[in-house]
């Protein structure tokens, strides 16, 4: 799945030397990393096929599956049955490993990198790991046409059992500050592992937004709708939210800007990273883009490690006031929150080619688990000093506050639901009108 979302983000429609790809690995497996190897691999070929045939969506998965063959020249269908010949291959060995729990000797003994292994006591204990796959800046990282690859980077952050690791938070901070030393980037999407790009033009249309002369400057980040690609034939568990991604949002975005929900949203780092909006704010785009470092990647990986350490965040404000923020079951709700206090504001964009495709949750079970999650953490958001309607006051607007307190009290709606089912069949079994007679 991880190898379906690396390779259809590195494939977006953008140049690749401008692009820096992230994947934070958290638990720390040295199978991840071989699959990311072969990812890294087979990018070299997936990247100019995908310009070839213009494929859509770019998750190689997800293509195979749904595309079929094309027709016209001998040559053309040659080409792209023996990619998708090599992406079975590249699968094939990555699940065979999987399954063996072993990576192959060889490979072991190609890739040093391995021998990190070695420190690793269990996936709660462990040092950091950061390895540069694909080094973008290095002349001799180009696909199998010559063109350059965008930088691809693994991350397992250090775990020790005696430190917290703030689960997806944590993680998010770590990346954000090994990527602010590798590549700084000023937007940064973030995508979860159940996830893939389905829309090769997302950043582009987002740095449109981001860049308008007039109003791109106050934007802090720019949601995607968040589709499913698993959902069933009558959705009976409502997974897919139609309601809140197909008119609520909207609304929000009407009134302040949406939520920001914690995957598909592309963020300005300078608003993620805490910094307040002031006003006439403006960006110098020419300025901002080339602040790649210029160390060599070894350099970089040894001198970064410390930035993903458990111990780095102590008496700092990562996780209150920088990145996203600790203590909650919702974080990317609270952090959203926070970023529209400090005057920023966000957008909603729903392409009519869905930006990402993921995967929702679908029997009962599965159902229960996340709506029990997501209500604890929007009541606990309420039941803090985060509470919408008091820590907005003045710094949003009153509309948008009192819209982010239905979900907030997504919980409590428990309360006239059990009313509802219960009181009016009482009523029709003691013979007492539901309604007033007229
Ligand atoms: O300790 C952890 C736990 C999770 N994750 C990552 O977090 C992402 C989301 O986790 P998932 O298990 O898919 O959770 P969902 O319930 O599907 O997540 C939804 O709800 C979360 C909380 O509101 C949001 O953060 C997510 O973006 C949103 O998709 C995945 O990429 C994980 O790899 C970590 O990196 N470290
Ligand atoms: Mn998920």
């Amino acid at each position: 799945m991880v190898v379906n979302t690396i390779l259809s983000v590195m494939a977006y429609d953008y140049p690749p030397e401008k692009l820096s790809i992230y994947l934070s690995d958290d638990g720390g497996s040295d199978l991840t990393f071989y699959a990311m190897l072969e990812a890294a691999n087979f990018s070299k070929t997936w990247l100019p096929f995908c310009k070839k045939f213009r494929v859509e969506p770019t998750s190689p998965e997800a293509y195979f599956r749904t595309a079929s063959e094309p027709l016209s020249d001998a040559v053309n269908v040659k080409d792209w049955l023996s990619v998708k010949k090599l992406y079975e291959e590249t699968i094939m060995r990555i699940e065979t490993s999987i399954k063996l729990n072993r990576i192959p000797n060889h490979i072991r003994k190609q890739h040093k990198e391995f021998r990190e292994w070695d420190f690793v006591l269990s996936k709660h204990d462990h040092q950091t790991i950061l390895q540069i796959l694909i080094d973008g800046r290095d002349s001799n990282a180009v696909d199998i046409e010559g063109n350059p690859l965008p930088t691809l980077v693994y991350l397992a952050r250090e775990k020790r059992p005696q430190h917290h690791h703030h689960f997806k938070a944590g993680s998010m901070n770590a990346l954000i500050r090994v990527s602010s030393r590798i590549s700084n980037g000023p937007i940064i999407l973030n995508v979860d592992c159940d996830m893939y790009s389905n829309n090769s033009k997302a950043i582009k249309y987002s740095l449109c937004l981001f860049m308008d002369e007039k109003k791109g400057d106050e934007i802090a980040y720019i949601q995607f709708l968040q589709s499913f690609d698993n959902l069933t034939k009558n959705e009976i568990y409502a997974s897919s939210f139609r309601v809140l991604q197909q008119l609520e949002l909207h609304g929000l975005d009407a009134i302040g800007g949406p939520c920001y929900n914690g995957s598909g949203c592309f963020h300005r780092r300078e608003a993620l990273c805490g910094k307040k909006y002031e006003k006439n704010y403006k960006v110098d785009w020419k300025k901002v883009s080339d602040t790649k470092a210029d160390e060599s990647a070894s350099f970089l990986e040894e001198t970064c490690k410390v930035l993903a350490s458990c111990t780095f965040e102590h008496n700092t404000t990562w996780g209150k006031e920088m990145g996203l923020i600790y203590g909650f079951l919702v974080e990317d709700i609270i952090t959203g929150l926070n970023i529209q206090c400090k005057g920023w504001k966000s957008m909603y964009l729903s392409p009519e080619r869905d930006g990402f495709l993921g995967v929702a949750p679908i029997t009962l079970l599965q159902t229960l688990v996340q709506h029990k999650r997501w209500m604890d953490g929007h009541l606990q958001v309420f039941l803090s000093r985060y509470c919408p309607l008091l820590y907005g006051y003045k710094k949003i607007p009153l509309k948008l506050r009192l819209a982010y307190c239905p979900y907030n009290l997504w919980a409590a709606n428990c309360l006239a639901t059990l009313y509802i089912v219960v009181v009016p069949c009482l009523c029709l079994l003691k013979g007492i009108s539901l309604f007033p007679k007229v």
